[in-house]
């Protein structure tokens, strides 16, 4: 198993933020993390990460405690894009993206000619090659978003966390990235909002309270009872006559049908 949570909690001040969640990542699969804002995505995704130390419970990376792990050898193998992710104000382009490398370089192996290599290419992947010169901080946020992928693309990871990483995106640069990312031959963990998104993941993880309620499918989790219950919406399914997939549109509870007889309330 690439990432392994066991029994993961997260405490503040006698607040418990996230309670007992257990789930293991699959080598390859790109599992969504999901759940409304404060159900603690974020806090998860910094103990997978390594960056949060859990209050109980145990993170294993390749079978091993991350707890006990170097660094280094961490970051040789996960790269974690956070949601407020920042970076020192005087720093290009070129730069940020060249600290993805950091994890692979020493005495020994200083930087070559193929470590540009592999941040032009990261630089390219997120459309950010025109403005490698330009400083972080005049960058927008989308941009800074993108650069931020970069980064972690140069790292070469094997497992790469993502939270929410389309929040600042225009729609083409959302359906580029997610697009980018799943079709990244190594491990993903997103944290998204967009329902419809979370529709390509493999399997999504729903959190509410803290707690993990629902793992598996998008297709099965993604009922309409679930997200009643969890996100507080009246969902119903349509169907893209295009190519068949399904969409979730989304409505405030109470919402009274227009036509009952056309919601399919739930697929399964
Ligand atoms: N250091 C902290 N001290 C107190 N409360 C915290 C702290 N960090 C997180 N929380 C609280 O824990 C809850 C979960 O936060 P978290 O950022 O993990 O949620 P999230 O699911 O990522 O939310 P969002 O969708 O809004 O990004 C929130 O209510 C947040 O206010």
């Amino acid at each position: 198993m690439m990432l392994r949570a066991e029994n993961l909690g997260w405490t503040v001040r006698s607040t418990a933020i996230v309670r007992d969640i257990s789930l293991s990542v699959r080598e390859g699969e790109m599992l969504g993390i999901l759940g409304p804002n404060g159900s603690g995505k974020s806090t998860l995704m910094k103990m997978l990460a390594g960056i949060l130390a859990p209050s109980s419970g145990t993170v294993t990376l390749k079978g091993q405690p991350m707890a006990a792990l170097p660094r280094r050898s961490i970051a040789q193998i996960l790269a974690f894009v956070e949601q407020h992710a920042g970076t020192a104000e005087r720093i290009t382009v070129q730069d940020a993206v060249e600290l993805g490398r950091t994890p692979w370089l020493s005495a020994i192996e200083p930087w070559s000619p193929r470590d540009d290599a592999i941040v032009g290419r990261a630089l390219a992947d997120v459309d950010m090659a025109a403005m490698t010169k330009r400083l972080w901080h005049t960058l927008s946020g989308g941009e800074q978003q993108r650069v931020h992928l970069a980064r972690a693309l140069a790292q070469q990871p094997t497992i790469l966390l993502l939270d929410e990483p389309t929040n600042h995106l225009d729609i083409e640069h959302q359906l580029a990235i997610l697009g980018l990312v799943r079709a990244l031959p190594i491990t993903t963990v997103v944290a998204l909002h967009d329902l419809n998104q979370a529709m390509n993941c493999d399997r999504v993880a729903v959190l509410d309270g803290g707690r993990l309620v629902q793992i598996g499918p998008p297709s099965e989790v993604l009922t309409a009872q679930l997200m009643r219950e969890v996100f507080n919406v009246r969902a119903s399914f349509l169907v893209d006559p295009e190519d068949n997939s399904r969409v979730i549109r989304f409505q405030p509870l109470g919402t009274p049908a227009v036509n009952p007889t056309l919601i399919k309330e739930d697929h399964s």
